[in-house]
């Protein structure tokens, strides 16, 4: 049986067809798509003979118990991924076939489908739910929100703040926490301190998150229709309701502060000095001379907020983890972090510093791939997709991105589950295809707050090596992956946290 054979769906391509996506989700269907390049070259999937893994006369990987959310169901990932290299179809239902894919060759057409699907979707979406012409142009007037001169400034303070906790701690909670208050500074200009005390708004942030898995892991309450008149959806929409009222009197206050000085008495006041996300959102114009509307703005901060604080935090505590079970390398990264900062106040990181932790950064890479944040992206194709073999991927399937199985795909990563920073150094980075690593995903659609997350990951890592070493605790048990919206641990990550001799 072939490998995309889809309910008598396989087709062979003959070269002319065009693939657009469509990423489905929830109440929002997000859109992606464009051209993918036509396949040409040889038979890339079909040299391959997959091993049935659930089912001993099927090489489909039929309705079972995959896609758990647990540390099980990663290991059946790992299993999926020795067996079926470049991907497999899996039942998510029984109805629901859903296209699995763990390799550069049937990511690539994917990933590089743009997202500007004429689709409509509504003011008021954030990014990342928001599809066609409204993502494209939000996409567009915030990426240079993202441009590292905006992203600096504010942290010291806060990532010192995670380098002073108990020397036992679960580090993926105050993380967490740090993550929040960094956002918030950089987006809202607002010092909320809510490490020591988490303010409503943050407690809101965080109900959602948690409400959101809890949705998800419940079928029978996905209508939103049901789920509005359940006590969960009760509070989601309380905490949307807080979330909101913050993010609309924040903006409108910047709002009325842009009216009162115009624009160019604003420019001027933050000339020197590093603007911040709002203000960049204010100013900001298409080539129309549109600017985005209080309620647009509200939407993408919010979205940031949201997309921006777990995904970093699970980046950080699994980092931390990483390095602490592996004391040659922690050693290597802190002799880089302390020839950094020697003769200098810890707090002081500037960002061209940033660039001079390269052992360090290889570090963070390789923790990203062994343990990535996001862990699957998905998309529904709104076109057929050829792949480069000449087969095709039909209109209508959802395609389950694996970030976890490409990055732990054995073809790509030999010993995929050793911790190897080395894996990342320019010279064995040679010739390996980009979409290897795909922590951010890749392509259009990719993650638009990566540079900020990569440089906050090694300030925080900065600040926190040139005062702790880091050390697992051999009294608990590993942790146990939980990979929902986020890559969590079902118990937390718990490291002991040892000052380092010398410094107060
Ligand atoms: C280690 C940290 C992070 C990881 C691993 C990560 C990962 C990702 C991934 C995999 C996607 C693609 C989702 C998809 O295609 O469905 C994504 C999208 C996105 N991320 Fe991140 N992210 C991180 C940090 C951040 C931060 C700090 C921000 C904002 C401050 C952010 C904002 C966004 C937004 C707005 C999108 C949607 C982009 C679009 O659809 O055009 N992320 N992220």
């Amino acid at each position: 049986m072939g490998w995309w054979h889809l309910g008598g769906q396989l087709r062979q391509d003959d070269g002319s067809s065009k693939g657009k996506m469509r990423r489905g989700g929830g109440t929002c269907e997000e859109t992606v798509g464009t051209d993918t390049h036509l396949p040409k070259a040889g038979s890339v999937l079909r040299t391959h003979v997959p091993k049935p893994v659930c089912a001993p006369n099927d090489t489909h990987v039929p309705f079972c118990p995959q896609g758990q959310s647990t540390e099980q169901g990663l290991q059946q990932v790992d299993a999926l991924v020795a067996g079926y290299c470049y991907g497999c179809l899996w039942w998510g239902l029984p109805w629901l076939p859903v296209q699995r894919l763990f390799h550069p060759s049937t990511l690539q057409p994917l990933l590089s489908a743009s997202g500007a699907d004429p689709a409509v979707s509504s003011p008021g979406e954030g990014l990342l739910l928001s599809g066609g012409q409204h993502w494209a142009r939000h996409r567009r007037l915030l990426t240079p929100a993202f441009h590292r001169d905006v992203l600096w400034a504010k942290w010291g303070a806060a990532a010192a703040a995670a380098a002073g906790g108990p020397l036992e701690m679960e580090v993926l909670q105050p993380l967490s926490l740090l993550t929040l208050d960094t956002l918030q500074k950089c987006i809202f200009s607002h010092e909320n301190h809510c490490q020591e005390q988490p303010s409503e708004y943050i407690q809101a942030i965080l109900e959602l998150s948690s409400l959101v898995v809890r949705h998800q892991l419940r079928p029978f309450l996905h209508p939103w229709w049901l789920y509005r008149l359940s006590s969960d959806g009760r509070r989601f929409a309380r905490a949307c309701a807080t979330i909101h009222a913050f993010t609309a009197d924040v903006v409108q206050h910047w709002r009325r502060a842009l009216a009162r000085l115009g624009h160019q008495a604003w420019l001027d006041s933050h000339r020197g000095c590093s603007m911040d996300f709002i203000d960049l959102l204010l100013l900001t114009k298409d080539e129309d001379g549109h600017t985005l509307s209080d309620e647009d703005i509200a939407a993408e901060a919010d979205t940031f907020m949201f997309e921006g604080h777990d995904t970093t935090a699970s980046g950080l505590a699994w980092f931390f983890y990483n390095l602490a079970g592996h004391p040659e390398h922690q050693e290597r990264c802190h002799r880089e972090v302390q020839e950094l900062l020697v003769g200098r106040d810890t707090a002081d990181v500037e960002w061209e510093d940033l660039s001079q932790l390269p052992f360090t950064t290889m570090c963070i890479k390789e923790s990203l791939r062994l343990h990535p944040p996001v862990t699957a992206v998905s998309r529904r194709c709104t076109e057929d997709v050829p792949l480069r073999d000449g087969h095709v991927i039909p209109k209508g399937v959802i395609c389950l991105m694996s970030i976890y199985g490409t990055h732990h795909n054995p073809e790509l990563w030999p010993e995929p589950e050793v911790f190897d920073p080395l894996r990342f150094s320019p010279e064995n980075s040679k010739g390996r295809s980009p979409s290897s690593f795909i922590p951010f995903s890749a392509g259009p659609r990719n993650c638009i707050g990566q540079s900020f997350a990569m440089a906050e990951m090694k300030v925080v890592v900065a600040l926190t090596l040139s005062q702790f070493v880091l050390r697992r605790d051999t009294t608990r048990p590993p942790p146990r992956h939980k990979p929902e919206l986020i890559l969590q641990a079902e118990d937390g990550i718990w490291l002991l946290l040892e000052p380092l001799v010398g410094v107060a």
